[in-house]
């Protein structure tokens, strides 16, 4: 047990999806998982553990923004032995040809949060999914004729007030879309020597307007997940 997990040592598998919204990974484990069970809720940010295609897969909310994705995703990989995490959240769409729906597997992930900088020593870290993962996914997404965008994204600091020169840059640099978790969990995988993928649909546009309800967000993201797990257990 952790602070925050309390599963026992064996009762989380390898490979973690891990939404931001506990209710999400319930979501999940009820749908699409066989014989799950609830392994962890401390703080109501639940995890179940159970299997897809035969295959063990633990399911775990990781919170909002990086110190919450931080602590989760250390305490799975360091105490639990987490290899595999795959980020299954929404975003806030930024490029024009983005659109409220879409799938972005995210190739990288900038930021304008301190923690990668202090990760690395003051330098910029160039925050990328794990390669293989990413093949993989591109791969399954083909085969299941899934629609997807890869491409860079933005974690976000903010989620109300972004600093008035953020969007430019954003717009000018072709970011997809923001997130508040994805640059963190890469480099704590690199870091880790651990592979980690996102995959986020859009579930607001900051520009063009337009968003999905609450219930929403937490059921409708189907598609997403289908993708996730079976990139999951693909070899
Ligand atoms: O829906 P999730 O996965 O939580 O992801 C997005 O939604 C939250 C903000 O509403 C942030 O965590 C952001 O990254
Ligand atoms: O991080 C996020 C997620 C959804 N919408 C946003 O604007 N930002």
């Amino acid at each position: 047990m952790t602070p925050h997990i309390n599963a026992s040592l064996n009762d989380i598998a390898e490979i973690v999806l891990m939404p931001g919204d506990p209710l999400r990974a319930k979501y999940i484990a009820e749908n699409y998982l066989e014989d799950a069970r609830l392994v962890s809720d401390v703080r109501n940010m639940f995890a179940f553990t159970g299997f897809y295609k035969g295959v063990r897969i633990s399911v775990m909310g990781h919170g909002m923004g990086i110190p919450s994705v931080s602590i989760y995703a250390h305490e799975l990989i360091h105490e639990y032995g987490a290899k595999k995490l795959i980020r299954v959240g929404s975003c806030g769409g930024v490029a024009e040809d983005i659109n409220l729906r879409d799938i972005i597997v995210v190739n990288a992930a900038s930021t304008g949060s301190g923690t990668n900088r202090a990760r690395f020593a003051g330098y910029d870290y160039a925050s990328v999914p794990d390669f293989e993962m990413l093949k993989n996914c591109w791969q399954t997404a083909d085969e299941l004729q899934t629609k997807v965008r890869v491409g860079g994204i933005f974690t976000n600091d903010f989620f109300y007030g972004d600093p008035d020169n953020l969007l430019p840059a954003l717009q000018k640099m072709n970011i997809l879309a923001m997130d508040m978790e994805s640059a963190a969990l890469f480099a704590i995988a690199a870091e880790s020597r651990v592979q980690a993928l996102s995959i986020i649909t859009v579930s607001d546009h900051v520009v063009k307007g337009g968003e999905m309800s609450v219930l929403e967000r937490q059921t409708t993201f189907d598609q997403m997940m289908v993708l996730a797990l079976e990139t999951a257990i693909r070899d």
